[in-house]
């Protein structure tokens, strides 16, 4: 086949790794990592990624309840995610918006292009706008799309194939409303404070962004990332897997967080981990990419209302940990700028 290696990112930012794959190309050379990463890797089996089960938020003793706070605190401050479980949305349900993030990747190139982006833009179909100089381009296609506040939403990037998809999503986000009210509320009483106090920083017109990745297999998986190692901008993040893939990096180890079939993985954002004045984890991680397997992952981003200023709890600073964070506003947009030269923002936020 025609080599494309020659092309420059902004060209093949243009074009969508699913062809690339289907006309038989071998990755081009700004997918390829340019540094060998020796960090060692724990197999999805023998990953302890902590479990929490958020009906026992609601319905359960208070000692019970008590025990699940705990967990929860010490999961967000260890690994900085977990895997949700008891989230009220059926295996079945969570089955039927995988398989609809499938029908719309394993559409023809056309019909997906009608919700094609502009090579620097976000929302649509495509890839990440291209990346500074240097950095290597992600093993992925994705659809973006704005799914709160309602006002944000671009219908014309919302794919109408298949013919449950928008139906889905809209269901799926609203289900995913209620688990960012029970995590957020959660959340806060484990680290003794008043409920709603991070549900307020938020704010009532906290945004809710859905994005459909697409990891086409990979010939090259010593060479070629899914996804660049990152921290999140957002508050924190909610994913859905169909495959395993997905690696958080926990004392100086890639642990592969497992595929459940009923789980959703809440993962902290930069911006938890300013509201817990550094408590809570914002963990780095990535995705591998296989020369076996597609991937396909759901994930919302559920980030503070723009233009809201977000700062450390008070309750959380005192006199054994002083205040960390500074005040931030549109935090999102600072780390964008950040991920895109490939590094981290959290320190443009320390005081
Ligand atoms: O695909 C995944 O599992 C993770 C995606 C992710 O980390 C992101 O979109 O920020
Ligand atoms: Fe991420």
């Amino acid at each position: 086949m025609a080599g494309v290696s020659h092309l420059p990112p902004e060209v093949l930012l243009s074009k969508r790794v699913q062809e690339m794959v289907i006309n038989g190309e071998e990755p081009p050379a700004p997918y390829i990592c340019r540094h060998v990463d020796a960090t060692p890797e724990v197999s999805a089996a023998l990953s302890p990624v902590p479990i929490i089960d958020l009906s026992l938020f609601s319905s359960s003793t208070p000692e019970t309840k008590q025990k699940e706070l705990q967990k929860l605190r010490s999961a967000l401050s260890s690994w900085g995610c977990f895997q949700a479980i008891g989230h009220g949305m059926s295996t079945s349900f969570l089955d039927n918006i995988r398989q609809a993030a499938k029908e719309y990747f394993e559409q023809p190139m056309e019909e997906k292009k009608k919700q094609a982006k502009g090579v620097e833009e976000f929302e649509g179909y495509g890839a990440d706008p291209v990346p500074a100089e240097g950095q290597f381009l992600d093993w992925s296609d994705r659809l973006f799309l704005d799914v709160y506040p309602e006002d944000r939403r671009k219908l014309r990037f919302w794919p109408e194939r298949p013919e449950s998809f928008r139906g889905l999503l809209e269901e799926y986000s609203l289900k995913i409303k209620m688990v960012t009210e029970i995590t957020s509320k959660a959340m806060a009483k484990s680290l003794n404070l008043e409920e709603n106090c991070f549900l307020t920083q938020f704010g009532e017109r906290a945004q809710y962004q859905a994005r459909f990745n697409y990891y086409a297999r990979c010939h090259r998986p010593d060479l070629v990332l899914g996804l660049k190692p990152h921290s999140d901008g957002t508050g924190y993040t909610i994913i859905l897997q169909d495959e395993d893939g997905l690696q958080v990096l926990k004392d100086e180890q890639w642990f592969t967080v497992p595929k459940i079939s009923e789980a959703l993985l809440v993962l902290m954002g930069d911006q938890m981990e300013i509201m817990t004045n550094g408590i809570f984890k914002s963990p780095v991680h990535r995705v591998v990419t296989s020369s076996e397997k597609e991937r396909i992952s759901v994930i919302v981003f559920y980030t503070p209302e723009v233009n809201k200023e977000i700062r450390p709890e008070d309750g959380l600073i005192n006199e054994e940990r002083p205040r960390l964070f500074k005040n931030v506003k549109d935090y999102a947009d600072i780390h964008m700028e950040f991920y895109n030269r490939g590094q981290r923002a959290l320190h443009t936020a320390i005081v």
